[in-house]
C-alpha cells in the first residue's frame, strides 16, 4: 500500500487541525497515513532522535512537512528534526519522493511564506519533488488558497481553530498529492 508521511509541530493545535484535516480527507482511500507529532522528549541535548521514524519516511511516497511559523520561520522543534534527516541526506533515501508543506501563523501575512519556503529547501536538499497548490486564490467556491500562496498550505485561525478555507486547502492539498502518489 502506498504511503504519506506526515512530520508535524503544534504547540497550540492549530496547525495539528491542518494535519488531521489533511488525514481525514484520505480516510477512506488505500493509503497508509504516517503521521508524527514531533515532541520535546525526542529533541536530547539539542538533537532530534528516532530512527524508528527515520527508517519509516524513507517507506513513504510522499511527505508533508507542517510546523507553525515561529519569528518568520519553521520552530525549533521542526529544525531539530529537519537537521536529524542530515543522516539520510548523505545517501538521498528520501529522493524522488513528493513533499509538501503546512503552516499556521497569528497574522494575515506573518511571514508564512518563509516557513513554506524553507520546507521546500528542505526537500530540495533531499532531492524530493515540492507540490504546491493547482488553485488560484479563493477561485472555487471552497475559497482554496483563501490567503494567496501556491507554495502550500497557509492557515490563521479565529477563535483557536483555523479558518474553514485554510482548513480546505490542506484538504485539497492531500487530495491532490494522492491523485499523484496512488
Ligand atoms: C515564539 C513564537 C513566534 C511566533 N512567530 C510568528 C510569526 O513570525 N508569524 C506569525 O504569523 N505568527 C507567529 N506566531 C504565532 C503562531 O505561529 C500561531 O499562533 C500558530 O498558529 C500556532 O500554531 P500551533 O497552534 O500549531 O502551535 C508565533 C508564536 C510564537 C509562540
Amino acid at each position: 500500500m502506498k504511503a504519506i508521511g506526515i512530520v508535524y509541530f503544534s504547540n497550540t493545535g492549530i496547525t495539528e487541525v491542518l494535519v488531521d484535516a489533511f488525514c481525514n480527507e484520505l480516510a477512506s482511500e488505500p493509503v497508509e497515513m504516517i503521521t508524527h507529532k514531533i515532541m520535546g522528549t525526542e529533541i536530547i541535548g539539542g538533537r532530534f532522535v528516532n530512527n524508528d521514524l527515520m527508517k519509516k519516511l524513507q517507506d513513504c511516497q510522499a511527505i508533508i512537512f507542517a510546523s507553525p511559523t515561529y519569528m518568520g520561520s519553521v520552530a525549533a522543534q521542526f529544525k531539530a528534526f529537519a537537521d536529524a534527516t542530515s543522516d539520510i541526506w548523505s545517501e538521498q533515501k528520501l529522493a524522488g519522493k513528493i513533499a509538501a508543506g503546512m503552516t499556521s501563523g497569528g497574522s494575515e501575512n506573518g511571514d508564512q511564506s518563509e516557513t513554506l519556503r524553507y520546507f521546500q529547501i528542505l526537500a530540495s536538499q533531499h532531492g524530493m519533488i515540492w507540490m504546491g497548490l493547482d488553485m488560484p486564490s479563493n477561485y472555487n467556491e471552497l475559497k482554496v488558497n483563501r490567503l494567496g500562496c501556491q507554495a502550500g498550505v497557509i492557515a490563521t485561525s479565529k477563535e483557536g481553530k483555523p479558518f474553514d478555507e485554510d482548513i480546505n486547502t490542506a484538504k485539497y492539498l492531500a487530495r491532490r498529492i494522492y491523485q499523484f502518489i496512488k
